[in-house]
């Protein structure tokens, strides 16, 4: 095979990083992954140590672009998608970071939210940024950052720092630290980006108390974002499309259309209904946000972000270890005819849409001297799909009734969970040819600006549905089981007070 205008998609993920080369049609060429730790140092607090996230994302691209050019391939471009509000700061003299990334799941900030809050600020706030206050985006990541590691502040203020998500970081170390750049989705999860005006908010940096010096430049998502140096890769490929994660994920989707929408489950959840050109407010609790900049035109989306989804099943295999692998639960789910009233509130990094309640911690309802590993598999899976229900209630809510859902993600490659998901919703669940839907969407972006693609509508066709899951539970077991879930989120929610 020799395929020129191949297109390598980083995927920077919350528990690995991940290097794929597709081909002009949308194939995968190859893939490399390779996981990292996680670090706790404290209850509620999440950290990656920029380093591991560097290393691990360098050389899954080499082992990528090796097996590539094995194959005959040649990559034209690079696009990039990541985990997003991961707050990292690094010296740019040195390049190296003053802490730890201070993961979007992390809660150390929960107090200084909610004392700005109290002070009345979150109309404010969600009015120019489309968030609310919650330790889930940057600013208050930020700011603990300076405030605690000596000698920050001053640093920050004279120009010697650099913030950003982890799309700046490796951005800054593949172009040798030339380029100090982010993408509009990014930017509007920092809680500093005005969404309408299209600008960091001065006033929110007053309010946050952050320096405009450490900030980088905002770009559209296919752009010009520097070229990788010689000495890394191998080769200068340029970087040409920058998106966060989720807002990929609807790109690789193609949630082009108003009205269009996708759920990714990976450690999280996250539900994106694009808007149109308009920003929408929300009055249920779900995020207004930017879905794209693509040839200077902006969509905006509706979001609704569960903060752990496939990070429960992982929970299950690496924490109390009942599982060997993640596939397992859908072998164990499937042993039990059903959940013998047993139910999961995965709460372990507080909840998020539509309660936001960062104090809330996971619970789980209803054991027996007779439960065991299939009924917490299950209840794991099931959980995932109540909360997504809990969104899609809530988007209803805001004049919204999707009749199907697009799915994506690590976790959707479990049948069972996608019928359930089907059912609960009772909408049908559309999952795609190619689940990698989030890298799919930074290799379009790239290919866009590298000219591989004439535009959006051209990419279109080439992600068909691969299976469909149609909802089959009858509408009496259905309410049922909703009821059985709301009951265990309330004494959840009782608990956190
Ligand atoms: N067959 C499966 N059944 C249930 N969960 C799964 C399955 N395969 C993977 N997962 C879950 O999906 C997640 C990985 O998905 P991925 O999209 O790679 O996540 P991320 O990008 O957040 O790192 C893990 O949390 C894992 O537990
Ligand atoms: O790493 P993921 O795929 O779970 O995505 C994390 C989100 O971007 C957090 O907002």
């Amino acid at each position: 095979m020799t395929v020129d205008s191949c297109i390598l998609a980083i995927d920077q993920g919350t528990t690995s990083s991940r290097a794929i080369v597709f081909s002009p049609f949308s194939d995968i060429v190859s893939v490399s992954q390779q996981e990292f730790q996680q670090h706790y140092p404290a209850d509620g607090w999440v950290e990656h140590d920029p380093e591991d996230i560097w290393n691990s994302t360098l050389s899954v691209c080499k082992k990528a672009l090796a097996q590539a050019k094995a194959k005959g391939a040649h990559v034209a471009a690079i696009g990039i998608t990541n985990q997003r509000e991961t707050t990292i700061i690094w010296d740019k003299e040195t390049g190296q970071p003053i802490y730890n990334g201070i993961v979007w799941q992390d809660r150390r900030t929960a107090n200084s939210c909610r004392s700005l809050r109290d002070s009345g600020l979150e109309k404010s706030v969600s009015e120019r940024t489309g968030l609310l206050l919650d330790p889930y985006f940057s600013a208050t990541k930020i700011k603990w950052i300076l405030d605690n590691v000596e000698g920050a502040k001053a640093r920050a203020a004279s120009g010697k720092l650099a913030f950003g998500t982890v799309d700046s970081f490796l951005i800054w170390r593949l172009t040798g630290g030339t380029i100090h750049a982010t993408d509009v989705t990014n930017a509007s999860r920092t809680n500093l980006y005005n969404i309408h005006d299209m600008r960091w908010d001065d006033e929110l940096l007053k309010l946050f108390g952050i320096p405009k010096a450490i900030l980088p430049e905002v770009k559209q998502c296919n752009d010009d974002y520097g070229h990788t140096q010689v000495a890394l890769l191998g080769e200068s490929i340029p970087i040409l499309g920058v998106a966060g994660d989720q807002q990929a994920a609807a790109i690789g989707q193609c949630c082009f259309e108003k009205g269009n929408i996708k759920s990714t489950y990976g450690t999280g959840c996250f539900v994106l209904l694009n808007t149109g050109a308009q920003a929408v407010q929300s009055n249920n609790k779900l995020l207004s946000t930017i879905a794209y900049t693509i040839n200077d035109t902006t969509h905006y989306a509706l979001e609704g972000s569960i903060f752990i989804a496939g990070a429960a099943v992982q929970w299950l295999r690496d924490g109390i270890q009942v599982i060997e692998r993640a596939a397992d639960t859908q072998r164990l789910a499937k042993q039990l005819d059903y959940n013998h009233g047993v139910y999961m509130v995965p709460a372990f990094a507080g909840l998020g849409a539509p309660y936001w309640q960062p104090h809330a911690r996971g619970a789980i309802y209803g054991l027996t001297r007779a439960s065991d590993a299939r009924h917490l598999a299950r209840a794991a899976l099931e959980a995932v799909c109540y909360q997504t229900s809990d969104l899609l209630h809530a988007m209803q809510q805001d004049g919204v009734k999707p009749t199907a859902l697009r799915v994506d993600g690590g976790m959707v490659a479990n049948d069972w969970a996608c019928q359930f998901l089907s059912d609960i919703l009772n909408i049908s669940v559309q999952r795609p040819r190619v689940m990698e839907t989030t890298a799919l969407g930074a290799a379009y972006l790239a290919g866009l600006q590298a000219g591989i693609y004439a535009s959006t509508d051209a990419l279109c066709h080439h992600n068909s549905v691969e299976s469909t899951f149609t909802a089959s539970l009858d509408e009496t077991t259905r309410r049922s089981l909703l009821s059985g879930w709301q009951r265990a989120v309330s004494s959840t929610l009782d608990f956190a007070k």
